[in-house]
C-alpha cells in the first residue's frame, strides 16, 4: 500500500500504446505525413489528440479522481500498521511506521483517525528509544482531537517517556539538540566542497576554466580550457526544480528532503506529501505545491516509464508561482524572448531575477524535433491529460477559463518541461547502508559485483561489514549542469550535497581542451554496448560515440596494482585520508586513463565523495534502527 504510487494497471503509456494501435496511429500519421515543419507537426498532433480526448472517457480508463482526505482509508492503513506492530518480528516496527504515516496522510485535519495514527507513531518512537520524537507525536495526537476514552494510555506513555529522559542516558546522544517537528539543516560532518579554481565573475557557481561550446555533433557542451585533476570541484549549483520520488513520501520531507520519518506531518490538501515541519510545508506551498497538490497523486499513478518527466510538472508550478501567477505577463515575456540569446553561462547570476533563472531552464534541450511521431504523440497525450486535470482541480482553472491563450500557454509549458525534464533531469542520491542479497542487481556483471563489494565494504563498529550504496530519493533539473553531455566512461560526476545543491567533480585527470562528460545512468560496468546504445537512443535520442562505444574490446575493470591499493585503503579508518590517498594515486603524472575503460579507482573516488557529502551522520540512526536495537 505504501510502495510506489505508480500503478501498472493505469499506466498512461500503456493506454496510449493501445489507442495508438487502435485509432491514433492512422489519424496522426495520415495528417502529418507530408508536413515538413516540425512545429506544425506538433500542433496537428495536439489537435488530433484534443479531438480524440473530447469523446474518450480517459477519467474512467485511468481511474482519475480528485485526491481527497479519507478517514476510512486512514483507519485501514492504521490497522495494517497495527498488525505489523503486533508481530514480534524484526523490521516490523519500521514497516508499521510507514503504514502509520500513510494513515496520517489520508486522515482529515483534526480527525480522530489522525490522532490515533500519531498515537501509534509515538509507540513506535518509544520502541526505538526516540523519546523527544515520542513526545512530539503525543503533542500532535492531542492537538488533533485524541479521544478522551484513550487519553489515559497516552498520558501513561508520556509519563514513562519523561521518566526515561530524566533517568536513562539518551539512546541517541547526538540527537539531543534536535527539536522534532522543526526544520534542521543537515550536516555531513565534512566541510562543504568549494570550487577548486577561480570562479567566473558572472557565474560564481562555476570555475572560470569551464566554457560552454556548441557544435553539430554534441550540441551545447562544456569544455575545460585548462588541465584538471581528479577531485577538482568545477560547479556547485542549486536545482531549479527538485521532486521527491513517490516511494520516499513516508520517509523524507517533500521540501528539504531530510529523512524525518518519525515526525512527518501531512499536506492538508493531498494524500501524497509530507513535511518535516510547518516551515517546510509553508515554503513548499508558496513556492509550487499549491499548483500541483490536486493532481500529484494521479500523475504519479499514471506516469509509468515517463517518471523522469514528473519534474516538468514541478518546473511549471515553480515558475508559475515565481511569476506571481501572472500567466498573461509570462506569455508576453516568452513572446519577446529570443531563445538563441539566453544562456545560463552568459547571464549575470549575481543580479539574476527569478525570470532570468527561469529563462535559463526554458531554453534547455527538449529534443522535440528528434522524436518520432509516436513518441511525440505519447508525450502530447500525457501533457493533454495533465493539462485537463490542472484546469479541473487547481487555480489554473479560473485563470484559463474562457482564455484560450493562457490555456494554450499552460499546455505548451507542460509539454516543453516534461520533455526538458526527461532528458535533463538528474537523480538526487544519498548514501544508505544496505544489505547486499544474492541475486540482487542482476544487470551488473557478477565478477564486477564481487569486486565492487570487496572494495566498498566499510567496517562498522562491530566489525561486521556494512555496505553503503547510493540510493536515489529525488529527481532534479539544474540550469548549468544540464549542459553536460553523456559518456559511458564519464570524466565528471555529480555529488549531491545535503543542502540540496549539486557539485560537479572531476573523477579522472582531464586535459585542457577536453569535453566534460557526465553519465546518464548507463556505464560500462552496468551494461554492455548494445544495451547502452538502445537506452541512450530511446531515452536521450542520440548515438553515443564515446571511447567505450567505439571500442569493440570488452572492458577490463581493474588492474592488479589498483586492486591492491584499494584493499589497502580499506585499512584506513578515516574517509578524508582515503580520499587523499586516492587523489594522490590518480593524479600521478604518468598515470594513463584509457577512453574506453572505467576503473575501480574512479568508482572508489565517487563512493568516497558521496560518503563525505551525500551521507548524513543523522542517518546513522537508521543503521542502528535497522539492526533492531530495540529497547522494549
Ligand atoms: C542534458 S542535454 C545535454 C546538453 C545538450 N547537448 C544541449 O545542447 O542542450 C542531453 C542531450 O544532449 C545530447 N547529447 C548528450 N550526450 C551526447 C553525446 N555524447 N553525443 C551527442 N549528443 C549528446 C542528446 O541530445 C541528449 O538528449
Amino acid at each position: 500500500m505504501y510502495g510506489p504510487l505508480r500503478d501498472k494497471n493505469y499506466d498512461v503509456t500503456k493506454l496510449f500504446g493501445q489507442l495508438w494501435e487502435e485509432t491514433l496511429q492512422q489519424r496522426i500519421i495520415e495528417s502529418t505525413q507530408n508536413q515538413p515543419d516540425d512545429d506544425r507537426v506538433a500542433t496537428i498532433i495536439k489537435c488530433k489528440i484534443d479531438d480524440f480526448l473530447r469523446r474518450f472517457p480517459f477519467h474512467e480508463r485511468l481511474q482519475l479522481q480528485p485526491d481527497t482526505k479519507d478517514n476510512a482509508k486512514a483507519l485501514a492503513a492504521r490497522d495494517l500498521g497495527n498488525e505489523l506492530f503486533a508481530l514480534p518480528m524484526e523490521g516490523n516496527y519500521l514497516q508499521a511506521l510507514r503504514h502509520y504515516n500513510e494513515s496520517i496522510s489520508y486522515s482529515a485535519q483534526g480527525s480522530e483517525a489522525r490522532a490515533l495514527a500519531y498515537g501509534n507513531r509515538s509507540a513506535v518512537c518509544l520502541k526505538f528509544g526516540l523519546y523527544q520524537e515520542c513526545l512530539e507525536n503525543i503533542r500532535l495526537a492531542r492537538a488533533s482531537n485524541y479521544p478522551a476514552r484513550l487519553a489515559d494510555k497516552l498520558n501513561k506513555r508520556e509519563q514513562h517517556v519523561k521518566r526515561c529522559i530524566q533517568h536513562d542516558p539518551p539512546v541517541f546522544p547526538d540527537r539531543v539538540k534536535h527539536t522534532p517537528g522543526k526544520y534542521r539543516p543537515r550536516d555531513s560532518g565534512h566541510p562543504a566542497p568549494k570550487l577548486s579554481y577561480e570562479a567566473h565573475a558572472n557565474v560564481p557557481q562555476l570555475v572560470k576554466c569551464v566554457e560552454l561550446r556548441q557544435d553539430s555533433e554534441f550540441g551545447r557542451h562544456l569544455v575545460t580550457t585548462q588541465h584538471l585533476k581528479a577531485g577538482d570541484v568545477l560547479l556547485i549549483e542549486k536545482p531549479y526544480a527538485n521532486l521527491l520520488i513517490d516511494v520516499e513520501r513516508h520517509v523524507r520531507c517533500a521540501f528539504c528532503q531530510n529523512e524525518d520519518r518519525f515526525t512527518l506531518i501531512p499536506c492538508e490538501g493531498c494524500t501524497v506529501t509530507m513535511y518535516c515541519s510547518e516551515e517546510c510545508r509553508d515554503k513548499a506551498h508558496k513556492q509550487y505545491h499549491r499548483y500541483e497538490c490536486g493532481v500529484l497523486r494521479d500523475c504519479w499513478r499514471m506516469i509509468g516509464p515517463l517518471l523522469g518527466g514528473m519534474a516538468g510538472l514541478r518546473t511549471v508550478a515553480t515558475a508559475f508561482a515565481s511569476f506571481d501567477q501572472d500567466l498573461g505577463g509570462w506569455n508576453d515575456h516568452l513572446n519577446t524572448l529570443n531563445e538563441m540569446n539566453v544562456s545560463a553561462f552568459r547571464m549575470d547570476w549575481n543580479n539574476a531575477t527569478v525570470s532570468d533563472i527561469y529563462d535559463a531552464v526554458h531554453v534547455l534541450a527538449t529534443n522535440q524535433k528528434r522524436r518520432c511521431r509516436k513518441d511525440l504523440a505519447e508525450l502530447i497525450f500525457f501533457a493533454s491529460i495533465v493539462h485537463r486535470l490542472l484546469l479541473e482541480r487547481t487555480d489554473f482553472g479560473p485563470l484559463c477559463e474562457s482564455n484560450p491563450i493562457r490555456s494554450k500557454l499552460l499546455f505548451d509549458l507542460l509539454l516543453r518541461h516534461v520533455q526538458i525534464s526527461l532528458i535533463n533531469k538528474k537523480r538526487v542520491h544519498h548514501m544508505e547502508a544496505v544489505e547486499v542479497k544474492d541475486g540482487e542487481d542482476e544487470d551488473t556483471n557478477e565478477k564486477v559485483k564481487d569486486e565492487l563489494n570487496d572494495y566498498f565494504n566499510y567496517d562498522s563498529e562491530e566489525g561486521k561489514p556494512t555496505h553503503f550504496e547510493e540510493r536515489p530519493h529525488a529527481i532534479a533539473v539544474y540550469p548549468l549542469s544540464s549542459m553536460l553531455n553523456h559518456s559511458c566512461v564519464p570524466n565528471v560526476v555529480p555529488i549531491n550535497l545535503l543542502d540540496g545543491r549539486c557539485a560537479i567533480v572531476a573523477v579522472r585527470p582531464i586535459a585542457a581542451g577536453e569535453q566534460l562528460f557526465d553519465n546518464y545512468g548507463t556505464c560500462t560496468i552496468r551494461h554492455g554496448r548494445s544495451i547502452r546504445g538502445i537506452y541512450l537512443q530511446d531515452c536521450y535520442l542520440f548515438h553515443c560515440s564515446c571511447g567505450a562505444c567505439q571500442s569493440h574490446v570488452e572492458c577490463a575493470y581493474t588492474d592488479p596494482e589498483e586492486a591492491n591499493l584499494l584493499r589497502n585503503l580499506e585499512l584506513l579508518p578515516k574517509v578524508e585520508t582515503k580520499l587523499l590517498m586516492l587523489l594522490w594515486h590518480m593524479n600521478q603524472d604518468e598515470r594513463y586513463y584509457t577512453k574506453h575503460q572505467l576503473t575501480a579507482m574512479q568508482h572508489k573516488l565517487v563512493h568516497t565523495l558521496r560518503m563525505m557529502h551525500s551521507f548524513s551522520p543523522d542517518d546513522e540512526l537508521f543503521l542502528v534502527v535497522r539492526q533492531e536495537t530495540l529497547l522494549f
